[in-house]
């Protein structure tokens, strides 16, 4: 298969790339956390691209900080299309294949009805729109890419919605979730499986692709099943975005369509609830 280098190790996406991994096996994943490989060190990429010769990147660095990023867009650009592009390069130079994630938040979120590939891109935060910029030099660079994009992801590792939540539910006596933002969460350790599938049955098919789990939500009642689910006692109160003021924009709707996924990439995708439930059951109580 080839070595398959793997950036952003220590996030919560690169944690669940290890743990399916192990699951399943999978050989020649080298997994490069930030201190070993910034994508921001073009010469550092150079001599790791030269030394292991992968076959497929993964790419799940990112700068994540949705708020804090209207604050730090230089730092959110560099990350999020700059070190994007060093990779693009490289994988172009190398015949690599990139496989990249990127967000619903690319998304104007202004819509009522499941978002497709080609539907029209139009942030609302700096986060949002440099994620659509790295998206944007890859195709620049090389047509051997997968880009996946997907939502509200959670899992056992990180920091994450589904762990905030079950923190609160044991701190607070209240807690007040916003219910007028629809969209689907994804168990990370589900986007890992898919990521591992493309490059098991070594897809032909690139291209960009939405990732999210079945289903539709928000996040009141996300946090409602976590609770239900964890038996965990907290009142939980459905609030509208204005009563939650918050730095950064977020889409009002960013249900993702997976059909190209299903169909292209032959992944099956559990129910968000399903998946949920998983997760729960692998975390602490
Ligand atoms: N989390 C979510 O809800 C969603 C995430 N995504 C996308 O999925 C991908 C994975 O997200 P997730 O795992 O949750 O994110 P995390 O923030 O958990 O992980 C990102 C990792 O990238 C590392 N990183 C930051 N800058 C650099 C750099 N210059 N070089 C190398 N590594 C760097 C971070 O290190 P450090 O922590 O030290 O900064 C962190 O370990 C990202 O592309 C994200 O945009 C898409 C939709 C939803
Ligand atoms: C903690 C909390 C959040 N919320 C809301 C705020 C927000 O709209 C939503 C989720 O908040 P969070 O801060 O956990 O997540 P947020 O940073 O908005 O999550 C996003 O992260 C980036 C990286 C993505 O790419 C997106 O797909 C999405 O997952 O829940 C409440 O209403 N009540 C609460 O107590």
């Amino acid at each position: 298969m080839g070595s398959v280098l793997v950036f952003g190790a220590s996030g919560q996406l690169g944690q669940c790339l290890a743990h399916v991994a192990k699951e399943r096996n999978t050989p020649d994943l080298v997994f490069l956390p930030e201190e070993q490989a910034n994508i921001l060190n073009p010469e550092g990429l150079q001599a790791l691209f030269a030394q292991h010769k992968p076959t497929y990147v993964i790419n799940c660095a990112a700068y994540t900080a949705v708020d804090k990023a209207e604050d730090e867009v230089d730092i959110a650009r560099k990350v999020n299309r700059d070190g994007v592009e060093n990779l693009s390069r490289l994988c172009a130079a190398h015949g690599t294949t990139l496989i990249h994630i990127s967000t619903d938040f690319v998304f104007a979120g202004t819509g009522n009805q499941p978002l497709v590939e080609t539907d029209e891109t139009a942030p609302i935060s700096v986060y949002g729109l440099t994620k659509l910029e790295g998206e944007q030099v890859i195709s620049q660079h090389t047509p051997q890419y997968f880009i996946l994009r997907t939502s509200w992801l959670y899992s056992e590792y990180a920091n994450n919605f589904v762990k905030t939540m079950l923190k609160f539910g044991r701190e607070r006596d209240e807690l007040r979730v916003i219910w007028d933002q629809t969209g689907t969460p994804t168990y990370a350790i589900d986007l890992a499986g898919c990521i591992l599938t493309i490059i098991e049955t070594q897809s032909p098919h690139y291209g960009t692709y939405h990732y999210s789990n079945e289903g539709v939500t928000s996040w009141y009642d996300f946090a409602v099943a976590i609770f239900e689910l964890s038996q965990t006692q907290v009142k939980t109160t459905p609030i509208r975005t204005a009563e939650y003021p918050t730095k950064a924009m977020r889409p009002a709707y960013s249900v993702l369509d997976k059909t190209k996924a299903k169909t292209q990439l032959g992944v099956a995708i559990p129910h968000w609830r399903d998946s949920l439930t998983v997760c729960l059951s692998r975390l602490p109580a």
